[in-house]
C-alpha cells in the first residue's frame, strides 16, 4: 500500500503539489491524469524517493520514507521498478543485460539463475528470443516492453508507470495496456500509472485520480470519473482546447 499524508513539494519557492492525499491499496491500479506541468511525474518520484517532498508523509508498504537515508531508501526502492516517461534503456547494453541490470545489482544469483529469469521476463511482455538485440534496433512499443520486463525483473510489490503508451500507435497502446493489467495480476502489484490518454485509463484503472494545478480534484472509479460533474474533469475527458499541446484527448 502506497499512503500520501498531506503531501506538499515546492521546487525554488513554487508550489508544485498543493496538500496531496492520496490512498493507493495493495493490488489496485491508480491512474493519476492531469494536463501537463499539473504535477504527475513529480508525484511518481516522490512515491519512488527520488525527491523529497517539502512537507508531508509517504509510507510505502507500511514504511515512512521521507526522512529515511539512502541506504534505507535503496532497501525501499528493492520493491519497486519503474517504467520510465522514456524507456531509458541503457543503449551499449544488450536487451537482456538492461533486463539483467537490477538482478545483477540488487541479488547474488548465479548468472545462470539471472538469464533463466531474463527470459522468463521477456517472454511475459512478447519478447521472446530477443535477449541479444540491441536497444538502437527496437520500435518504440518494443523498447516500452524491454522497460517493463527489467522494471518487473525483480518482483517488485510496486510498479511505477511514467507515460507507459507515450508516443505510441493505438495497437501498441493497447498491448502495453494488457501488459500493465496482466503484470499486475501475475506479480500481484501495486500500479501507479501516469498518463494523458484517457482510453487506456479507462481501460486499466481500479481507480483514477486527477490532478490539477499541483491538486488532486477529484479521485473514483472509472465509472464514476466518465460520469463526473466536475467541469474541468469533464472538460479533460473530452479533450477540451483549455489544455495545451492537445493532451487529455481521448481515443476512445
Ligand atoms: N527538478 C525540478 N526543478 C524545478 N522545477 C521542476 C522540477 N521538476 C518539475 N518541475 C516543475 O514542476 C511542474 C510539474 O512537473 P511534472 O513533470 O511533475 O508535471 P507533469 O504533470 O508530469 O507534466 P507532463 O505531463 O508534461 O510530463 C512543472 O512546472 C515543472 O517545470
Amino acid at each position: 500500500m502506497i499512503k500520501l499524508v498531506n503531501v506538499n513539494m515546492n521546487f525554488q519557492g513554487k508550489q508544485i503539489l498543493k496538500d496531496i492525499n492520496l490512498t493507493i491499496e495493495q493490488g489496485e491500479i491508480m491512474v493519476i491524469i492531469g494536463p501537463s506541468g499539473s504535477g504527475k511525474s513529480t508525484l511518481l518520484r516522490l512515491i519512488i524517493g527520488l525527491l523529497r517532498p517539502t512537507s508531508g508523509e509517504i509510507w510505502v508498504n507500511g514504511r515512512e520514507i521521507t526522512r529515511m537515508t539512502e541506504d534505507e531508501l535503496n532497501q525501499v526502492r528493492l520493491e519497486m521498478g519503474m517504467v520510465f516517461q522514456y524507456s531509458a534503456l541503457f543503449d551499449s547494453m544488450s536487451v537482456g543485460e538492461n533486463v539483467a541490470f537490477g538482478l545483477r545489482q540488487h541479488t547474488a544469483l548465479p548468472e545462470e539463475e539471472i538469464w533463466r529469469t531474463v527470459r522468463r521476463k521477456l517472454r511475459m511482455v512478447g519478447l521472446r528470443g530477443q535477449e541479444n538485440a540491441m536497444p538502437n534496433e527496437l520500435s518504440g512499443g518494443m523498447k516500452k516492453r524491454v522497460s517493463l520486463a527489467r522494471a518487473i525483473a525483480i518482483n517488485p510489490h510496486i510498479v511505477l508507470y511514467d507515460e507507459p503508451t507515450a508516443g505510441l500507435d493505438p495497437i501498441m497502446s493497447n498491448t502495453i495496456d494488457r501488459l500493465i493489467v496482466s503484470t499486475r495480476r501475475m506479480i500481484d502489484a501495486t500500479s501507479v500509472v501516469v498518463t494523458h490518454d484517457m482510453s487506456s485509463a479507462f481501460h486499466i484503472a481500479s481507480r483514477i485520480a486527477m490532478i490539477f494545478e499541483g491538486c488532486i480534484i477529484e479521485t473514483g472509479t472509472p465509472e464514476m470519473i466518465k460520469e463526473s460533474d466536475n467541469p474541468i474533469m469533464a472538460k479533460f475527458i473530452r479533450g477540451g482546447s483549455a489544455f495545451p499541446e492537445g493532451k487529455g484527448r481521448s481515443r476512445v
